[in-house]
């Protein structure tokens, strides 16, 4: 099926809009749902995004029961039967979040076998923080044909995780959650080093200690994880994305509106916050709500992406496009992956002025008008981007491979037009 988005320039967003709950934080929580191994985990909140329906049929073909019950945005899984260590490449190899259900079927079966890992093509996206940290807990990797044209298999396999001291390089996302998932039913005390702040980390620890996870010191560099006997089933509302909140933020600023999200925190928004602001978005926390406007004229910024609370990768390409409407130079520098500007060829084609140098660093120089054409989103947050710069293109903006866009954003055209957008999803 191929998914094309169609945007109609010109349109003020105005009214409100609800903010979904977090991609990065529903994925690691079905993984770890599969440690429990009795009773029903319930999750709330559930984003109805392309990733969450492929991790439910992921969790399916392990062997769990999953029920993703979209009206209520609620999972229920029953992990008490897991059957098989496969992660088939045809579900696994379609996003990144299917390497998280790797240490459950350690704790469970001994082994996993991996026969792909998806995610956007963001450059390399490695994974050795994680290979190498369940190798000091006692697994050994192997890999079987991954040069072969159908990418083979790694299996990893262990009797029992024993405890170690493990660290991340630089602090990874699903790396810190994969290692502490691991320590969580290992036997012994795990530490692991320099790890990830991120608020949806958190989440998962915060769900990990509900199911009797012994962990301390989520939030700082250093995470120590005492191994439990079992884990149990629990209920838990996941956090609202706050990627969804910034690039909705950015929306309604590129048209010059005024927007109240639902459910968005202004703090899980770091350092973008303050960069927006120097742009002249203007934000008010109002309890659950955070009421945005923009009415002045943007001003150009310079962006370094870090991790949080620094300005978040995801966030990165949005700011790109809003830069495009900035009167001056905005500088924007990418260091968390090495390939992500695949959307400035595309706002090129919409009229931007973008000169990208070397593969991480890039300036735009604004304020250029956009004018519709056809595009291609090249990953998800590309996608979200294009339709942010179609808001205030002349004409229509055409964005084909616009499944990225629903892998991680939720009704996308729908909210948007509720806001006063014209934005069409199309499948053929
Ligand atoms: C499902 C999920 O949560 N995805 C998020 C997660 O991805 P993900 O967890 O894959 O991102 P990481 O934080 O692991 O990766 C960041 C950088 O570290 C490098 N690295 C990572 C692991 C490793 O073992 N070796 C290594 O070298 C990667 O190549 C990359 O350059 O964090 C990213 C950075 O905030 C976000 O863009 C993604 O939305
Ligand atoms: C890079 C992203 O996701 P993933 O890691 O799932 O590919 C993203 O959410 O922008």
């Amino acid at each position: 099926m191929s998914v094309t988005y169609r945007v109609k320039g010109g349109k003020q967003l105005q009214g409100t809009v609800f903010i979904q709950g977090a991609k990065n934080s529903a994925l690691p929580m079905i993984g770890a749902a599969l440690m429990a191994s009795k009773g029903r985990t319930v999750l709330r909140n559930i984003p109805i995004i392309e990733d969450v329906r492929r991790a439910v049929e992921l969790a399916q073909a392990v062997g769990a029961k999953a029920d993703l019950h979209e009206a209520e945005r609620t999972l229920v899984i029953d992990a008490s039967e897991l059957s098989s260590p496969v992660l088939p490449a045809e579900i696994a190899a379609r996003f990144r979040g299917s390497f998280l259900f790797v240490p459950a079927l350690l704790h469970r079966l001994g082994e996993a076998v991996i026969e792909g890992v998806g995610g956007c093509n963001l450059g390399s996206r490695n994974l050795d923080f994680h290979y190498n940290g369940f190798k000091r807990m006692g697994a050994t990797v192997t890999e079987h044909d991954t040069d072969s044209a159908d990418g083979g298999y790694i299996h990893v396999k262990v009797g029992q995780l024993q405890a170690g001291t493990l660290y991340c390089d630089t602090p990874s996302h699903t790396g810190t959650e994969n290692l502490v998932m691991a320590g969580a039913l290992a036997n012994g005390t795990t530490l692991i080093k320099n790890c990830a702040l991120e608020p949806e980390v958190l989440d998962n620890i915060d769900f990990l200690q509900r199911m009797g996870a012994q962990i301390e010191g989520g939030g700082t560099g250093f995470i120590r994880v005492t191994g439990v006997e079992e884990l149990t089933a629990v209920e838990h509302t996941v956090m609202p994305d706050r990627i969804d909140a910034g690039v909705l933020v950015m929306a309604c600023a590129v048209t010059g509106g005024e927007v109240s999200l639902v459910g968005a925190e202004l703090e899980h928004l770091g350092v973008a916050v303050d960069k927006l602001e120097q742009m002249g978005v203007e934000f008010s926390q109002q309890g659950a709500v955070l009421q945005v406007r923009r009415e002045r004229p943007l001003r150009p910024i310079n962006v370094i992406t870090d991790e949080y609370p620094g300005f978040a990768t995801d966030l990165q390409s949005p700011i790109m496009a809003l830069a495009t409407q900035a009167v001056g130079e905005s500088y924007i520098y990418e260091r968390i992956f090495d390939s992500r500007f695949q959307l400035a060829e595309e706002l090129i084609r919409m009229g931007a002025s973008i000169e990208v140098a070397g593969n991480q660093r890039a300036k735009v120089y604004g304020q250029t008008p956009l004018r519709g054409a056809q595009t291609v989103a090249h990953d998800l947050r590309s996608g979200a981007a294009l339709v942010l710069a179609g808001l205030v293109a002349e004409g229509e903006t055409e964005i084909s491979q616009a499944y990225y866009i629903d892998r991680g954003h939720s009704n996308f055209a729908e909210r948007l037009t509720a806001l006063g957008a014209d934005v069409q999803r199309e499948t053929a």
